[in-house]
C-alpha cells in the first residue's frame, strides 16, 4: 500500500481529492502543503495531495512556492472537485462574531457571511477543517468546511451548499519523485515552471515558442523569486505530453531561452478537454520535419 501524504487535518477538501485520486492507500494528513511536500521529498510518504488552482480565486501560492523550491517533485494526475461549502458551529452557539476558514473558502463565502452572518469577522485558518477544530476548541465561532467536516468534529450544520459563484472547482495534483511518466492519452497537460531572464520580451518570446508550434496554454501564473525585487518566475501550464514530439521540441525551446526551467510532470487532464492540434503542429509534422533535415544532412534530400 502506498502512502500520500495530504493537506490536512482530516475533513479538509483535499483529504476528498487523495480518496479520488489514490483510493485504498494509506492518508497521512500534513498541516500545511509545505510539509505535505516535504513528506515525499523526504521518503515518509510515496505521493502527496495539493490543491494548485480554484476556479473563482486561482492560483494556490503555496503549492506553487513549494513545487518551484527544494527537490523537484512531478504531478502524475489531478482530480477537479465541485467546491461547495458547509457552516459549522459548536452546538448551543446563539451568537457568531468570528468565522473561520481557508483564505480561498472565506473568498468564496464573503457575500453569503454578508447576507447571513451581518458583522462576524472572518478569521483565516491554515485550512478549512483546521477552522472546525478550531471552533471545537471554542477559539472561533463558526467554520465554513467541506460538507465531509462534521463526519470528523462534534459540531452543528448551520447551513450547507454556501457559495458566492455557483459551480466552482478546485483542481488537485498528487505528486511524486521524478520516476515514471504517465503514459500519454491524447489530452494531456504538461506543466513548467521557468525563470526568464529579466529583459523586454523575454515572457512574450517564451509564449511565442508555444504559441508557433500551437500549443495551447491552460494555465499562467507568476511568483516572485523573493530574492531580488521585480523577478518573477513563470508558472506555464500546456496541453499535451513530454513524450510527444512537439512538446520534447517547445521544452527544449524553453530551455534554450530561460536561466532555469523546471519540468513540474505531465498527466492525464481531468477537465475533459481535447487537444487541438494546428495544421503543421502535429507529432507527425514535427518527426517529419526531422527526418527530412536528416535527410537533407546525408545528402539525400528528397
Ligand atoms: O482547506 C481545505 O479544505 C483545502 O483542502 C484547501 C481548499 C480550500 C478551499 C477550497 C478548496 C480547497
Amino acid at each position: 500500500m502506498s502512502r500520500i501524504a495530504y493537506f490536512g487535518p482530516q475533513g479538509t477538501f483535499t483529504e476528498q481529492a487523495a480518496r479520488r485520486l489514490a483510493p485504498g492507500e494509506e492518508l497521512i494528513p500534513a498541516e500545511t502543503i509545505p510539509a505535505a511536500l516535504a513528506a515525499v521529498r523526504a521518503g515518509r510518504a510515496d505521493a502527496a495531495c495539493v490543491p494548485i488552482e480554484n476556479s473563482v480565486e486561482g492560483a494556490v501560492t503555496a503549492t506553487l512556492d513549494s513545487l518551484s523550491e527544494a527537490e523537484p517533485l512531478v504531478a502524475v494526475a489531478e482530480v477537479l472537485l465541485p467546491v461547495h461549502f458547509s457552516v459549522l458551529t459548536r452546538p448551543g452557539t446563539t451568537e457568531i462574531r468570528t468565522v473561520a476558514s481557508h483564505p480561498h473558502a472565506l473568498a468564496q463565502v464573503r457575500h453569503w457571511v454578508e447576507a447571513n452572518l451581518p458583522g462576524a469577522h472572518p478569521v483565516a485558518t491554515s485550512s478549512t477543517a483546521a477552522a472546525a477544530v478550531a471552533v471545537d476548541a471554542g477559539e472561533f465561532d463558526a467554520a465554513v468546511t467541506a460538507p465531509v467536516a462534521v463526519e470528523h468534529y462534534p459540531l452543528e450544520v448551520l447551513a450547507t451548499e454556501v457559495a458566492d459563484v455557483r459551480d466552482a472547482k478546485t483542481r488537485f495534483l498528487l505528486v511524486r519523485k521524478p520516476g515514471e511518466l504517465p503514459e500519454p492519452t491524447g489530452a494531456d497537460r504538461t506543466s513548467i515552471v521557468a525563470a526568464a531572464t529579466n529583459r523586454t520580451g523575454a515572457l512574450a518570446e517564451l509564449l511565442t515558442e508555444l504559441a508557433v508550434r500551437g500549443i495551447n496554454l491552460t494555465k499562467l501564473d507568476a511568483r516572485p523569486t523573493r530574492n531580488n525585487f521585480g523577478e518573477y518566475r513563470f508558472f506555464i501550464d500546456f496541453e499535451g505530453h513530454v513524450a510527444e514530439p512537439r512538446i520534447g521540441d517547445v521544452l527544449a525551446a524553453l530551455r534554450r531561452r530561460c536561466r532555469n526551467v523546471r519540468f513540474l510532470g505531465s498527466h492525464p487532464r481531468a477537465d475533459n478537454g481535447t487537444t487541438e492540434i494546428e495544421p503543421g503542429a502535429a507529432n507527425e509534422d514535427f518527426t517529419d520535419a526531422i527526418d527530412w533535415v536528416a535527410s537533407v544532412r546525408k545528402g539525400a534530400q528528397a
